[in-house]
């Protein structure tokens, strides 16, 4: 399993963002993008996973093998953590492992309501989402946002010793160092106008 970026051009509001952008990313790695506030991670992220086109180019990994993960959590606040989790386990037809509440520090959260939970809490569902789903090819934006030190480790840990190691792949967005020694792969040098300002696809805001 490869995730293969070919010359890829990306847009937001129909203004071009970036362009050119190719890489690779083999089994059990992982590759950290970076680059200023607006220079168009969010735009490449969601264009690799599916969510919007891209403007020309190709990205290519194994069909229903991908998964996007932003920091806007998708936590369903009327549940609590354990229906959340367990939600998204039968969206994805995947058992509920019960690790999953240790690794991702969620034991005496299970029976919380979701709305009711720390911003830096409701980050660790949305990423325990991640462990409970499967998918081998993350695109995670800003998955450590709202985390203290230790929650920004525990998930470090998971990502190298579970996700990569069992052959899966990220491309992450992140201005925290995770402590990994990732690849990187500075966007500047892509950059396809000065700002993108103009048009706004409001479907997103
Ligand atoms: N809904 C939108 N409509 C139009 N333009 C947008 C929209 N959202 C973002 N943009 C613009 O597209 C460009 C790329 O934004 P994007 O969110 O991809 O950047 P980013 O690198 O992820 O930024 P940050 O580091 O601040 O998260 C920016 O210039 C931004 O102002």
């Amino acid at each position: 399993m490869e995730l293969k970026v070919s010359d890829l051009s990306v847009a937001r509001g129909g203004v071009p963002v970036l362009s050119g952008v190719s890489f690779d990313v083999a089994e059990g790695q992982a590759l950290v993008l970076r680059g200023a506030n607006g220079i168009g991670k969010t735009t490449l992220l969601r264009t690799l996973a599916g969510l919007q086109p891209a403007l020309s180019g190709n990205v290519d990994f194994p069909e229903d093998t991908g998964a996007y993960a932003s920091h806007t959590d998708g936590i369903k606040t009327q549940l609590t953590v354990t229906e959340n989790l367990a939600f998204w386990a039968d969206v994805h037809g995947a058992d509920l492992p019960d690790r999953v509440f240790k690794t991702f520090d969620l034991e005496d959260l299970r029976t919380r309501l979701a709305g009711t939970l720390s911003a830096g809490q409701k980050r660790r569902v949305g990423l325990a989402r991640l462990g409970v789903i499967g998918r081998k090819v993350l695109f995670l934006d800003e998955p450590t946002v709202s985390l203290d030190a230790f929650s920004v480790k525990m998930f470090a840990s998971w990502l190298r010793d579970e996700h990569l190691a069992q052959g899966g792949i990220a491309v992450i967005a992140t201005h925290i160092d995770l402590g990994l020694d990732l690849p990187e792969l500075e966007l500047a040098p892509f950059r396809a106008a000065a700002d993108a300002g103009g048009g706004s696809d409001e479907a997103f805001l």
